[in-house]
């Protein structure tokens, strides 16, 4: 007994004076690493909206774009919320009662007010962007296009939101903001890694924006876009090829068969036993096609089918003029295009299409893509509408042509090649959000991408917690060190007992 006492008196533990100093050591610790933890925990999350309407020329489409509000011009971290499908078609087919095109849009914004905090409304800017469709029709009827605006301006600002304006996209935006979408999303800006091309296709124009080692922009410079982003400098290669959208590709398509017949067309990019009549006055109802129309044409024409992929290939490549080019390399028309390189990410109609028609592998070999699409454009039309009870006839109809354009557009027009057709990924969303010029085009608006590379803190949250609770742990041992003088010598008593 006397033993143990002696002991627990010798045991430096047991002294008041190490006592005192542990607790106050312990307790400084504690208080130390609290600080740090409270001082610098993530507050609440916060964020921001933005809202864009893209106004193609098939239809209209909204999105709902949020980022953390503290990190507005920091690193990728704006996602896409929502989206909202307007109903009905694309606001050019409004022109002739504009007040329509208004009226389309407005239950998409409602929703946006609900998925939108009511106390953010005031302060979430709105853009509407419109496309090719607009584009068109301002060629033929600038009025109606105003007016369709106007109507559209009217109808948005009646939104709580910050309206930013409703406007025409170039083609060069187009293209442009269609490549910063895709490469902000992979986080390959702000990396500073190689970036890839992206591949548009809508309805009545389509868009192909890549970097090339081999352009500067001082050849054809209408093809030439530059950005500083996050520090580095871009020098992008992009056009847009109005008319060539799927939908007025297929209009030049028809408008050229229609020449060497008024009548009929046989059409091999439709199935065998489709069997259609068409009007004269619907076909030609577009600047891309007017100036082809038959003398003394009738109203109507039978649009049948014969399903023959290597037919339908021939009429598909007469859409395109490859014969001049003053430039080192040209895609088609004329058009300057450089050497291609690196990965493409090929995004909307693309994908739609080759999607349903389940090619989107691109590591499956061309030849091996070609053959399936063959055997596709052989089937009865009336098989095809059987085993797709739910499509839209309008797309059913046009897939066997509409995967033969891309699959010429992108070989013969960009020049891809059975090698390098796998660089190519047809892709709908990255990361939850949907490929296109829309983000792109808010990211630029806002100034949410720097021309700057961000400065990090060198460390992230828990790694400066951990550090400075070890070095805390440290210094409280080396104190503890320090008193050893202080320290009674015990252990050969305690060998002993
Ligand atoms: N499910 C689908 N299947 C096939 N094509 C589709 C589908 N959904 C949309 N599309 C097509 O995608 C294209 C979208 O183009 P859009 O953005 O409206 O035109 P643009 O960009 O030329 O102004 C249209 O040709 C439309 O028909
Ligand atoms: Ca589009």
């Amino acid at each position: 007994m006397s033993a143990q006492r002696e002991m627990k008196e010798k045991n430096p533990w047991h002294t008041p004076v190490t006592i005192i100093i542990t607790v106050i050591g312990v307790i400084a610790i504690v208080a130390l690493v609290t600080v740090a933890v409270v001082q610098n925990r993530p507050l609440p999350q916060k964020y921001k909206y933005g809202i864009v309407l893209d106004a193609g020329s098939s239809h209209t489409a909204l999105y709902i774009y949020e980022w953390p509000a503290e990190k507005d011009n920091n690193t990728g971290r704006v996602e896409q919320k929502h989206s909202c499908k307007v109903d009905g078609p694309g606001i050019s087919s409004y022109a002739s009662a504009p007040l329509k095109a208004g009226q389309s849009l407005r239950e998409c914004m409602q929703k946006a007010e609900k998925w939108v905090p009511s106390k953010r409304h005031h302060e979430t800017p709105l853009y509407l962007g419109a496309t090719a469709g607009m584009r068109l029709l301002n060629m033929v009827d600038s009025v109606a296009s105003e007016d369709v605006f106007q109507a559209v301006k009217e109808a948005l600002q009646k939104f709580p939101f910050s309206y930013q304006g409703a406007r025409i996209l170039s083609g060069q935006e187009e293209g442009a903001f269609g490549w910063v979408t895709v490469n902000y999303l992979d986080e390959r800006l702000k990396q500073g890694l190689e970036t890839t091309g992206a591949l548009d296709l809508g309805g009545a124009s389509t868009q192909i924006s890549f970097v090339s080692d081999n352009y500067d922009g001082s050849e054809s410079p209408n093809n030439s876009v530059n950005f500083r982003l996050y520090g580095n400098d871009y020098n992008l290669y992009t056009h847009s090829f109005l008319c060539y959208g799927k939908d007025q590709a297929h209009r030049l398509k028809l408008a050229h068969q229609t020449q060497s017949g008024p009548n009929a067309v046989a059409d091999p990019c439709s199935h065998p036993g489709y069997n259609a009549t068409k009007k004269y006055s619907v076909l030609y109802d577009s600047p891309c096609v007017s100036d082809r129309k038959p003398q003394g044409a009738p109203a109507t024409f039978h649009h049948t089918g014969t399903g023959n992929l290597q037919q339908c290939q021939e009429v598909v490549r007469n859409v395109f003029n490859f014969t001049d080019c003053k430039y080192s390399h040209c895609s088609f028309n004329g058009v300057f295009q450089p050497i291609l390189q690196g990965g493409f990410g090929a995004f909307s109609a693309y994908y739609f299409v080759m999607d349903f028609l389940n090619l989107t592998d691109t590591t499956v070999p061309l030849e091996a893509v070609k053959e399936q699409l063959k055997a596709y454009c052989a089937t009865p039309w009336d098989q095809i509408v059987q085993q797709h009870p739910k499509a839209k006839l309008k797309y059913l109809a046009e897939y066997c042509f509409s995967g033969t354009y891309i699959l010429s557009l992108l070989t013969e027009g960009y020049n891809f090649t059975s090698v390098t057709y796998s660089d190519i990924k047809f892709i709908e969303k990255i990361k939850g959000s949907d490929a296109g010029w829309t983000l792109g085009y808010m990211l630029n608006l806002t100034n949410m991408i720097p021309a700057e590379a961000p400065d990090f803190p060198p460390l992230p949250h828990a790694g400066y917690v951990s550090i400075v609770t070890i070095i805390a742990v440290l210094i409280f041992i080396l104190f503890l060190f320090s008193l050893r003088p202080l320290w009674p010598r015990c252990s050969k008593q305690q060998q002993i007992v």
